[in-house]
Order: structure tokens, then sequence, then C-alpha cells
């Protein structure tokens, strides 16, 4: 496991051709670009968490059949300034750095109170977000990397909050047919409150957007939704959408935001300031689209934690939503690398299984339904809604599957009824051994498996003029703890779950966490969400425009 997790990832900065077996679509032309921590010691000096690791951007260059692999550490201000001390000097999530040894009482005091508010790490090792013509690394603080998603290059640093007011941002943007992005942050304790802010970016804007000229200039915020508490904001990694409204949970995973500003001067990580409240209701918030303000009724359900949002729509008068839920927040914990490098079958034990559940959400309330009543009459599903006595509406979900986490759909189904949830499947513990495609109509699965494969994240991509859901391919990065197997990228059929081919590529490839498929231009882009006006110029082959 050591291997796996503790040991640093060398980059490959000229692209390594792959072995490929089996054969791959004609169709299947473009970049798998994806993103995930790929150095765990810095000199000396080791993180704790496996989140705290410095972002390793790796990619999968798909053309004719054969494929590239190419990996590049983002050389964000975090990573430069820990290579140049030969030390970690920079925060994480679960390491608290001090980056100047205090040599005397007076330069100790400074260095403390300047950390007050913090300024957080520009590490971005979660997820790529496509904004218009350009692609982000990113990570759940207020900065985001602009990146060149051919060459790995590392752009310019953006901080979110020069445009909107959020210390937090997800790493999970939604997008719409045109692409632009929609997304949700935190706006810590400013001007006296604590909100939740909902935030456009647009792709385009009327009259060309100018070279260099950042489309986060052009963000606006669409809705702001008080927190219910000011200093205890919630945790959330994602968020849902439907044709007509936004998603947002409010669960009971919570930010102390006294603790985070003694965090510094305490010694302790940003990880030990957040907590579970078993105690509290989740909220769920539905915001209205198309008025940009949240529905009036009061939905809530038990205490629970979300990490991922599957999907949401809307049919005949409700609101649908899918997510993986777990009963505590214990997840976060199992990626300690101490747990994770020894004895590793005792230490990440799951303790809460991810599970996806389905709720529903009645839209329009009958003023004269009774209390107690169940305001949900869809066929398709057992999940009900009961209204209480204050007019407020407890949703109890229907449980669908249970150990799965990492969930993708065909994009072009976002936001509206759809089948079909691909996704890693989980066992005892959070690290994937098999790749699930879960029917909701049918109640039925396919997997794939293979004896020392962990696979990451599985992605979903139409083949072009498609008409089914599930007419595509999947593709996902498997490494193994076989040391005698290479790492490769499967690509299965996604309607059978068979194999088509692998590329076997003969490097130390790292874990990665979440990524997305840039296609090469001249594709039916009609077809291939996030983008469908914005033609595909940064794919491989075709440089993104440098600033
Ligand atoms: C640095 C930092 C944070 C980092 C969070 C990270 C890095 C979360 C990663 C989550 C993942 C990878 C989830 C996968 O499902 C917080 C807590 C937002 C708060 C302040 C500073
Ligand atoms: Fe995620």
């Amino acid at each position: 496991m050591e291997i796996i997790f503790g040991r640093n990832k060398k980059e490959h900065l000229e692209p390594v051709r792959a072995r490929v077996t089996g054969k791959i679509p004609a169709w299947l032309q473009g970049t798998l670009l994806r993103n995930g921590p790929g150095m765990h010691t810095v000199g000396e000096t080791r993180y704790n968490h496996w989140f705290d690791g410095l972002a390793l951007l790796h990619s999968f260059t798909i053309r004719d059949g054969e494929v590239y692999y190419r990996s590049k550490y983002l050389r964000s201000d975090t990573y430069t300034a820990n290579i140049e001390a030969n030390r970690i000097v920079v925060s994480e999530f679960g390491t608290m750095a001090y980056p100047d040894p205090c040599k005397n009482i007076f330069s100790k005091a400074f260095s403390y109170l300047s950390h007050t508010i913090p300024d957080f790490t520009d590490n971005c090792l979660i997820n790529i977000m496509r904004c218009g013509e350009d692609f982000y690394a990113t990570t759940e603080t207020n900065y985001i990397r602009k990146i060149n998603p051919q060459t790995l290059e590392t752009l310019e640093k953006v901080d979110y909050r020069k445009y909107v007011a959020v210390n937090l941002a997800t790493s999970h943007p939604h997008y719409d047919a045109a692409g632009n992005v929609l997304n949700v942050g935190t706006s810590i304790v400013d001007k006296g409150k604590t909100k939740y802010v909902i935030f456009k970016i647009p792709a385009t804007v009327p009259g060309g957007r100018k070279e260099g000229r950042s489309p986060l200039k052009d963000a606006e915020v669409f809705c702001s939704i008080a927190a219910r508490s000011l200093l205890s904001p919630s945790y959330y990694h994602s968020f849902g959408v439907t044709e007509n409204y936004v998603v947002f949970l409010e669960q009971p995973f919570k930010l102390d935001i006294l603790k985070m500003a003694t965090a510094y001067i305490r010694g302790v990580s940003w990880a030990s300031c957040l907590a579970f409240h078993g105690e509290d209701k989740t909220h769920i918030h539905i915001i209205d689209r198309r008025t940009r303000k949240p529905v009036l009724t009061k939905y809530h359900t038990d205490p629970m934690v979300v990490f991922h949002h599957v999907n949401a729509y809307e049919e005949d008068g409700c609101l649908l939503f899918d997510v993986i839920a777990y009963e505590d927040g214990s997840l976060y914990q199992l990626f300690y690398l101490a747990n994770l490098n020894k004895d590793f079958k005792e230490n990440s034990r799951l303790t809460s299984v991810p599970t996806l559940k389905r709720f529903v959400l009645p839209l329009h309330v009958d003023k004269n339904a009774e209390v107690g009543s169940n305001l949900i009459n869809l066929s398709s599903t057992t999940a009900r809604a009961l209204k209480e006595k204050d007019g407020q509406v407890y949703c109890q979900p229907e449980l669908l599957y249970e150990g799965l986490e990492l969930p993708r759909i065909n994009y072009a189904h976002n936001g509206k009824p759809y089948r079909y949830v691909f996704a890693a499947g989980v066992q005892w513990s959070p690290i994937p051994t098999k790749i699930i495609k879960y029917d909701i109509l049918t109640k039925s699965s396919l997997k794939w498996g293979e004896e020392h494969c962990w696979p990451a994240e599985p992605l979903f991509v139409p083949t072009p003029g498609a008409k089914d859901e599930d007419d595509g391919i999947i593709l996902s990065a498997i490494v193994s703890t076989d040391p005698q197997k290479s790492p490769f990228l499967l690509v299965l059929d996604a309607r059978t779950f068979t194999e088509l081919a692998r590329a076997s590529v003969d490097v130390e490839m790292h874990l990665d966490i979440h990524g997305l498929f840039i296609p090469d231009a001249g594709w039916d882009l009609g077809k291939q969400a996030p983008s469908r006006e914005a033609p595909a110029r940064a794919a491989a082959g075709q440089a993104a425009p440098r600033t």
C-alpha cells in the first residue's frame, strides 16, 4: 500500500506510448485529463492525509487507436514554495505547516496573527473545470489554477474572491448546454454574515471573449442562502441541478470557524475543524433558477453526509435527486496516510457504507393535505415526503444501492430524467475494487473488476450521434497493487460492460480523484456536454490559447 499511497510519483513530461490490446473505437479521439495527489513527502517532511498531496495532473490522449500518457505536477505557489524550502511550508486539509521557523517571541506572535484569517492553499488536486475555452485545476479553497490541457503546464492563479465573495468553492461545478458554469461557494463572516453563494461563470460573453480575458471577470452571483449559523457553516463537496432548480444540502457536517481561526496557533489541521453533528437535521434547499430565489417550503431529512450528488430532475410536480449518502462524517478519517499505509485492512474499514439514495420533494405542497400524509405519488419510487404540522416537509429517501462512490452519468442527462449511474464499487474500504453500472429502472447492475486492480472514477463518453443513454464507452484509469502489472486505461462498452480495449503504460501511476474528457475538435458537439457551442479547441493537437 505504501507504494500506492505514500511514494512520490515521477512526472512524465514527454508522451509515453501505451501498449494497446483490444480495439479502441475509431470515433474515440481526445484527451482524458485527470487530477489527484502525487507527492506526499517533501524533503524530510510528510503530509498526514491523502488529500494533502501535491496535485499531479495526468492525461491519456487517444488518437487513431493509440494512447499517449503524460503527467506533470501542478506548479502551484504551494508546490514552488515547498520545493524551494525542501519541506512542507503550506498548510493543507490534514497538515498544518509553519512557514518560518520562528526565531524570537516577536516574530512568533506576528506569524501567528497573520494566520488568523488563513490564506488557503492553491494546491488544486481534486478536479478539472472547464470555463469556455479555458481549463482549471480545482480544489475547495478560493484558488483555482489555469492549466494548458495539452502540455499540462500551469498558467495563472485565479482567486475567486476577486470576482465573487467566496472563501471556499466546490470542485464539482455544473455546466449547462452552452458551457456556462454554475458553482456554489461559502462566504465566511463577510460583513457579519455567512452565506452559501451560488455563482455563474459564463462560457462566452456578448461580442466574444477578448484574448486573455478571464471568464471569471464575468462571473455573477446567482443567489445566496444565509447559513443557519454564522460560525458553523456546513461543509459540502457538490450540489445538484434540474432544469429549473438547484439542490443544495445544508448538512450536519460543519466547519467550525472559530476553530479554524485558532488552528494555526493550536497546531492542528483544517480537518480537525470539521465535525459531524448527529443531533442535527439535514436541510434541503431548493432554489428556483427562474426567479433566482429559494422556494419557500422548508424540506428536511435525517442527519447524513453527502459528498457526491449523482443527478436530479423534475417529474410530475416533484423534484427527484440522487446522492451517495453516509451516516456520518467518518469517510475523510480513513484517508489519513497512517491508516492507509500500515494495517490497511484493519484501519480503512468503512463504518458507514456509501449508499445511493433517492429523495423526492413535492414542488407544491397542498395546503389541505393532512399532517403526516405522504405528498409523493410517483409509482417509480418508494421515497416519501411527509407533511409536518408547521408546514415543513420531512423527506424519507428510497435506498437504491449500497457500496458505490465517485458517481458519473451521461452528462447529456444532467438535470433530466436518466436511468444509469456509473460508479466505483467499494466494499469494506473506501478504495474502489470494481466499476459498476447501476440501472435505476430495473434495479440491476453490471460490474467490471480484476484481481489487484483499483479503478479510478469511471467516465462516460457518448458515441457520436448516440440516441440511447448508455450508447458510449467508459474510461477508467486502473492502478494495480501487483508490482508485476502495469497500470492501464480501461475502455469498456458502456452498454454491456465488456472490455473493448486497455492501454497499459509502464509508469508508476498515482491514484487520481476526478477529471474530464476533452474530445478532439470536429466531433458532433451537440452530444458532447458540457459544451455544445464552444468547439473543443483545447483538445490534444491544438493547444489552448495561451494567455
Ligand atoms: C485545504 C482546505 C480544505 C480542503 C479540502 C479538501 C482538499 C477536500 C477534498 C475532498 C475530496 C478529495 C473528496 C472526495 O470525494 C477545506 C476543508 C475546504 C477547508 C479549508 C482548507
Ligand atoms: Fe468529488
